[in-house]
């Protein structure tokens, strides 16, 4: 019999969800458009052209989802905020309609003892800005803090945990390496680019927070750790450039003041020697930092990859996802840990992390049965006892997500939801899974 799995007392234990994700309604109330509104409207860019126009409909039922959150016992809710319904132009004039929508889920939230935890950014810009050169333009640092003073002076206080960015990584080599995803670019120089700009945008915001706030803020990192396929010494070296690209290119400039050397190896002449007052402005000091992990890559070298040089190695052994992610809690240990060893003892919250499996329908006893899902969460839940046995410091979870929603350019065929959604009637219903992390979060994990 395993020890019973303790948590920490005040364990934050919640659930994260994203703007254009679930909202719909992206026009309503005087809001502007975003980049993924013009991107979905592309043929071809969003799997059978689904869109966000409707999603969850959480603008008109974020009511309704608070009292799910309130039924499962949930102590935090993650959420990002649609920069372009409080700014429509993306600068400029405050729609307050805007910000009166986030003002009412606050307020909701905090009267079911439910804490918001507010990301700035998840990946949808104003379009108006795109249209300046958005995440290319050096003045978008100004502009993101602009907004999020706007933020800050409306909500902090209500609001006390916030996060700039939501995976700088997946916005530069979504958005301007591959065009996977929106604004669809790819180009080598606009990648390096954007993720300069990203995370002097980042900076600049957490400076201003130190002016206007009284409370905690962070940034919110993707990290997949990276495990050579052999030891040979080109595999090896491609695990180091996989590892440098995609987990410590974003937190070893805030936390030790320059990117990895990788990066020229990367990027070529496409890398330049970036200004080194810039690293002043990206160091800022953080209350916390958000890890969202969803599963690890096995590497090996593979010239013909450009430009990483780097492909995965298929575990013939695992459990894989519906988004072809391997299931490996043990990643999730050797994250948090590498986190701590590398960076030292910032505070730690899991702010995404879950799984899609295909789900039946609703069975004959209107339940939705996710066994799969289920058996990740458990996992995952070991996995996190052991980072925290491991002294991690680690101050919560929010389970990856809430709701089944727009999977960005996977439209809803994904479905990571704990909570089903039925897209044609918009009725909500917990999956085994919801009543598994119901349990976990009463327990604060003595159930598993
Ligand atoms: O894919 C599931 C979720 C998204 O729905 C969230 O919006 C996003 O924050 C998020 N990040 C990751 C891991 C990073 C990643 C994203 C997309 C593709 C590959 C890796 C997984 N997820």
């Amino acid at each position: 019999m395993n020890k019973a799995i303790q948590f920490p007392a005040n364990f934050l234990w919640g659930s994260a969800t994203s703007a254009y994700q679930i909202e719909g309604s992206p026009l309503a109330d005087g809001a502007g458009a975003s980049i993924w509104q013009r991107f979905c409207a592309v043929p071809g860019n969003v799997r059978d052209g689904d869109h966000g126009d409707i999603a969850c409909d959480h603008y008109n039922r974020y009511k309704e989802d608070v009292a799910l959150m309130v039924k499962l016992g949930l102590k935090a809710y993650r959420f990002s905020v649609s920069w372009s319904r409080i700014l429509p132009q993306g600068r400029g004039a405050v729609n307050q309609a805007g910000l009166d929508f986030y003002s009412r889920l606050i307020d909701e939230l905090l009267a079911n003892g439910i804490e918001p935890m507010v990301t700035l950014y998840h990946w949808d810009l104003p379009a108006a800005l795109d249209d300046r050169g958005g995440w290319l333009n050096p003045d978008i640092a100004d502009w993101f803090t602009d907004y999020a003073r706007v933020l800050f002076r409306a909500f902090d206080g209500r609001v006390k945990s916030w996060a700039t960015l939501n995976e700088p990584w997946v916005v530069t080599d979504g958005g301007y390496l591959h065009g996977t995803l929106a604004p669809g670019h790819r180009n080598l120089h606009e990648a390096a680019l954007a993720s300069h700009n990203l995370m002097r945008a980042h900076g600049s915001a957490v400076k201003a927070y130190r002016e206007e706030g009284k409370y905690q803020i962070g940034i919110v990192v993707n990290i997949e750790p990276k495990y050579p396929a052999s030891q040979s010494q080109a595999d090896l070296d491609a695990t180091r450039r996989a590892d440098a690209y995609m987990n410590r290119q974003y937190l070893d400039p805030i936390f030790l003041g320059a990117y990895p050397p990788e990066m020229k190896e990367i990027f070529g002449e496409a890398w330049p020697d970036w200004p080194a007052a810039d690293f002043d402005l990206i160091g800022q000091k953080l209350d916390f930092v958000g890890i969202n992990y969803y599963t690890r890559s096995v590497v090996r070298h593979e010239p013909a990859h450009w430009p990483l040089r780097v492909a995965p190695v298929r575990q013939t052994q695992a459990t894989y996802t519906e988004t072809g992610w391997e299931v490996f809690p043990q990643g999730l240990t050797d994250t948090l840990v590498n986190f701590k060893q590398r960076y030292g003892d910032t505070p730690l919250y899991v702010m995404e992390n879950g799984s899609a499996f295909y789900d039946p329908p609703q069975a004959e006893d209107g339940r939705v049965h996710d066994p799969l899902r289920v058996s990740c969460l458990r996992k995952n839940m070991g996995a996190l006892h052991a980072a925290l046995e491991l002294g991690v410091d680690l101050r919560g979870y929010m389970v990856w997500s809430l709701l089944d929603n727009l999977e960005w350019s996977l439209g809803f065929s994904k479905r990571f939801g704990i909570i089903h959604v039925n897209f044609e009637t918009q009725q909500r219903t917990l999956k085994d899974s919801a009543l598994l992390y119901a349990d976990i979060v009463a327990s604060n994990g003595a159930c598993l």
